[in-house]
């Protein structure tokens, strides 16, 4: 449907700083967490509320809002959507979490999958789905390809940093999706890389450069 970039000062100063040459495994990881949690933030915006009433804090009755009672999948892609989790996970603790694995084959550029393991009934909850990179698409489809196979109707994706290359494919594949990103980039360079970018994101966060 739509690709939010949050533009918030801190989103942005935390991107800088993760685009820095030799950033440490430690400040790199860090800083995806909490990107990760500020776009949770967005992301969430707008989950559907309704009033219920509670007693107050002497007794008497009072409205309060809540969430109305809409489940919630994370969706990891590993490896390096693991990186995200704990910050997504810090706003939605009780979340369920669905794991897909992809890895990108570094010559064809496609998504080769290699695990899947999805929450039951994922056809009454949100799915969450995370990723630092968003780069041709590949992985991000073939993620959405797989929760709506097994049911999933309302999906809404957070990744760090995206190509417009991968946001145009992504669109163009699945209409009903909502992106929330902190930047679109430049572009993509041959070898599939977003510039400028953050570099290969899993080995980042692994520490396997
Ligand atoms: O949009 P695409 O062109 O598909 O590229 C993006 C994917 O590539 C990276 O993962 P990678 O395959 O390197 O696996 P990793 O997380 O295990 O490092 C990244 O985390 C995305 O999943
Ligand atoms: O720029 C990119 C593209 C794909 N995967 C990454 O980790 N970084
Ligand atoms: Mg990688």
């Amino acid at each position: 449907m739509t690709v939010h970039v949050i533009k918030h000062p801190l989103v942005q100063h935390k991107l800088g700083l993760m685009r820095q040459y030799g950033i440490s495994t430690k400040s790199f990881r860090e800083l995806s967490s909490e990107v990760g949690t500020l776009l949770t933030y967005e992301a969430t915006k707008s989950l559907e509320m309704e009033h219920v009433t509670i007693k107050g804090w002497d007794g008497s009755d009072i409205q309060v809002e809540h969430i109305k009672g809409k489940k919630i999948t994370v969706v990891p892609i590993l490896r390096a959507g693991l990186g995200m989790m704990d910050g997504v996970m810090k706003l939605i603790p009780s979340a369920k979490v669905s794991v897909v694995g992809l890895q990108r084959n570094e010559e064809t550029l496609e998504p080769v999958p290699y695990f899947e393991k999805l929450v039951g009934k994922i056809d009454e909850r949100l799915s969450l789905v995370i990723d630092p990179m968003l780069a041709t698409g590949g992985s991000m489809i073939a993620t959405i390809d797989m929760l709506k196979k097994a049911g999933c109707k309302d999906i809404k994706v957070i990744v760090l940093v995206a190509a417009p290359e991968g946001v145009e494919r992504t669109l163009e594949a699945h209409p009903d999706i909502e992106i929330f990103t902190a930047s679109v980039d430049h572009h993509l360079n041959e070898k599939g890389y977003i510039i400028p970018g953050l570099g290969d994101a899993g080995d980042k966060i692994f520490g396997t450069l």
